[in-house]
């Protein structure tokens, strides 16, 4: 994956195209589909391996590097071209003698790439293979194990995919490949073993156990009563900080340190975690999708076009969270997303709505939905038959995740697919003024409500036929909506109605599920973890947190990747959480059971690293409720002393860090600084995360004397983290990695 290059890959093809018992004629084709990345002289040379005994007889467009041991074939007229069982392929020069060449050979292995140079970014080659004498002459096998001979690239299994159709005779005939396969590479090279062995550190010693421990929603912030960490009792972090210039430093926690747009997007822990765990900043999906939106390529991918099949008869539905938080979805995608849509023929548009009110301020929803209205409106009067069709607030509505509750899912379902909810509005901002004012509510928890014609019958209800787009780009709220839409087995509550819909995804919300199978934009390819890193080199790992946390510190940690890397080095508990309340009900939330487990993990002597996230004071400042706030902070700093005791009790280290800001800021800010009143002059609660930097502390009797944070480093951030705790593993981080944030003194 390269970040300049979100949308390129090489993709090897092959076409069988003619096949009878132990004779095989096959077309090879190499196509960069890189946009920037070339292949340089001295040009690609593909290698792979036979699965059987097998020869090439001949080959044009490009020649075997070496023929082997051809001496099976002595009795024969002629001698193969190639009887390696691995054979090495380079690409002929030019002006190869004619009768040598094929279409798109003969440039010497170079390629330019495709965006850049339509014309020269494949190349072809022709070849004639057959079984060795004491070999059963079979059906064709595809070969394994591919390698481009590339530096920076591996190649992935091939796949069978339909077959290309050759337009002959100057277009009058089609001929078909009899199979077909291709092999995608990738621009990592991580197939063998010793490919993951990190370097011994020169000063630190191995053998430490380490806690990692992530605050979730811990920011620094100049100390004011709305600074609830500030205001809550928490010595220990109090303790990590305070005289300690050398072991305690904040880093960057938001925008282009943990590959968001811009420095006005607030961090969050999904891209916060990647981050700490992949030890470099990757494009993030809200980035990707705005690079495919400002292109238009979004619209010329197959996810679109997938979905686009339903316009000419069918409606068009738009499903995610309506806001401009740009933490899960932002409306500026939405509305392009919508407006190529009408403009590439669709002709009814629903759009199901969530209000959001956690990473925006309570009460913006009826704006946003104004705003959606008027678009919407617009379109109408272009002909097309837009309308919101259902709502309901984030929380309460569709948006769970980890599987902490389906009862979110199915209200969510009840309204968008069977048109069925408590409250009924001929309009969507009516709908959410009056839902509004009952007693407690907010943008989060609104009821689910859909929208009704005349006769009161829903809108749009999504049925066979029709196309469904979840425009949220990020995952973990995504997922559980997206195996009622896709599993045709599913018993998570009764769908009543399973419509056969076209589903694509903003972005895959599941790389290792394959969940959606269509979407819009590929999602990052975060690899090369430092999980995956440290388990190959013999580091044990413990990782908990209760369940709305749990994959925040194990799948975002590994680079969006559920399981383990190597079930014998590892163990990731699951604490259940609260469900069916909001948390500032129960502010304490289950910070001590962590806790408790990460102690247990840490004495037990069977782990080097023990992780954990402590979810209070971003869950409870995401309710806005202050003093629960001050609570969940509170609880927090405890589970911190509890695992820090642990650790002084086997002579470890700790490190403890957050993931981004939240709690310590629970106010709308004027520019000065000072809390920015409302029209009526209220205060303006903020429920969202921060763009305030985090703290990150190391300590324990285990850590090296003149182990120092760095003060040389411009802009630390959350990237910086894993190679820190490589070195506090004993090993140098591979060099690619964002630098270690210490240095070692005498
Ligand atoms: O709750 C969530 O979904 C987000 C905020 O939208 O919070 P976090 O990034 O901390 O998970």
């Amino acid at each position: 994956f390269d970040p300049l290059d979100p949308y390129g890959e090489m993709i090897i093809k092959w076409d069988l195209l003619q096949s009878s018992p132990g004779h095989h004629t096959v077309l090879v084709k190499i196509e960069n589909k890189q946009e920037y990345r070339h292949v340089e002289k001295p040009g690609w040379k593909l290698s792979w391996h036979w699965v059987n005994k097998t020869v090439i007889w001949d080959m044009r467009g490009a020649e075997t590097t070496e023929q082997g041991n051809c001496s099976a074939f002595a009795a024969s007229e002629t001698l193969p071209h190639c009887c390696l069982r691995r054979p090495t392929i380079v690409d002929l020069l030019p002006g190869a003698p004619f009768n040598m060449q094929v279409s798109n050979c003969c440039r010497g292995g170079v390629l330019t790439s495709m965006s850049q140079d339509r014309i020269n970014y494949v190349s072809a080659f022709h070849m004639t293979i057959g079984s060795f004498p004491d070999d059963d002459p079979g059906e064709f096998t595809m070969p394994y194990d591919f390698d481009i001979g590339v530096p920076g690239y591996t190649c992935g299994n091939a796949t069978s995919v339909d077959p290309t159709k050759y337009s002959t005779d100057k277009g009058r005939r089609k001929t078909q490949a009899l199979a077909f396969s291709r092999s995608h590479l990738k621009t990592s090279d991580m197939a063998s073993n010793s490919a993951w062995k990190l370097d011994d550190h020169p000063k630190l010693p191995k053998g430490k156990t380490i806690a990692l421990i992530v605050l979730d929603g811990w920011g620094e912030s100049a100390p004011d009563e709305y600074n609830c960490i500030h205001t809550a009792p928490t010595p220990t972090m109090d303790s990590l900080k305070n005289g300690r210039p050398d072991t305690w430093t904040l880093i960057k926690a938001h925008g282009t340190a943990v590959g968001l747009p811009s420095e006005d997007d607030m961090g969050n822990s999904e891209v916060g975690h990647n981050a700490l765990g992949a030890g470099r900043i990757f494009a993030q999906g809200a980035k990707l999708c705005d690079i495919a939106l400002a292109s238009g390529k979004i619209f010329d991918g197959e996810g679109f076009k997938y979905v686009s099949e339903s316009f000419e008869k069918n409606t068009l539905h738009f499903v995610g969270l309506l806001s401009d938080g740009g933490v899960h979805s932002r409306l500026d995608q939405l509305q392009l997303l919508i407006k190529g849509s009408a403009e590439r023929g669709a002709k009814r548009i629903r759009v199901h709505i969530l209000t959001d009110g956690r990473d925006v301020l309570d009460g913006s929803s009826v704006g946003f939905v104004e705003t959606l209205e008027a678009d919407l409106a617009k379109l109408r009067d272009n002909g097309v038959d837009a309308q919101i069709a259902s709502g309901g607030g984030r929380m309460y509505v569709t948006l769970d995740r980890y599987e902490n509750d389906w009862g979110v899912v199915k209200r969510g379902w009840d309204a968008q697919v069977l048109g069925e909810a408590p409250h009924k509005f001929k309009n969507a901002v009516e709908a959410v003024k009056t839902l509004r004012k009952e007693p407690g509510a907010n943008d989060q928890y609104l009821p689910p409500f859909v929208i009704v014609d005349d006769a009161g019958k829903a809108v749009g209800p999504i049925v066979d036929g029709d196309a469904v787009v979840t425009f949220n780009f990020r995952a973990d709220r995504m997922v559980m909506h997206a195996k009622a839409l896709e599993y045709e087995d599913f018993d998570k509550f009764d769908r009543v109605r399973f419509p056969k819909i076209r589903y694509a995804g903003m972005l895959e919300y599941d790389g290792e599920l394959k969940l959606p199978s269509r979407y819009l934009v590929s999602p990052p390819e975060i690899d090369r973890t430092s999980g995956e890193y440290l388990t190959h080199n013999g580091v044990s790992t413990f990782a908990c947190s209760e369940t709305v946390k749990f994959g925040h510190v194990t799948f975002f940690w590994n680079g969006n990747r559920s399981g383990y890397f190597n079930e014998k080095l590892e163990q990731y508990v699951e604490i259940p959480s609260d469900s069916g309340i909001s948390f500032n009900v129960k502010p304490k939330m289950k910070a001590l059971e962590i806790a408790e487990k990460a102690r247990d993990a840490i004495l037990s002597g069977k782990f080097d690293q023990v992780r954990v996230n402590l979810p209070n004071s971003d869950m409870v400042g995401h309710t806005g409720d202050i003093d629960a706030t001050v609570v969940a902070c509170e609880a927090a700093d405890v589970a911190v002393k509890m695992i820090l005791d642990a650790i002084e009790q086997v002579k470890g280290i700790y490190v403890v860090t957050a993931d981004h800001g939240n709690a310590e800021d629970m106010v709308k800010r004027d520019k000065a600084g000072k809390p920015a009143l409302d029209k009526e002059g209220k205060l303006q609660i903020l429920t969202s995360h921060t763009l305030k930097p985090v703290p990150i502390a190391i300590g324990g009797p285990g850590l090296s004397e003149g182990v120092r944070f760095r003060k040389d480093l411009e802009t630390p951030g959350l990237a910086n983290v894993a190679a820190t705790v490589m070195n506090l593993h004993g090993f140098v981080a591979p060099a690619d990695y964002e630098p270690t944030l210490i240095e070692v003194v005498e």
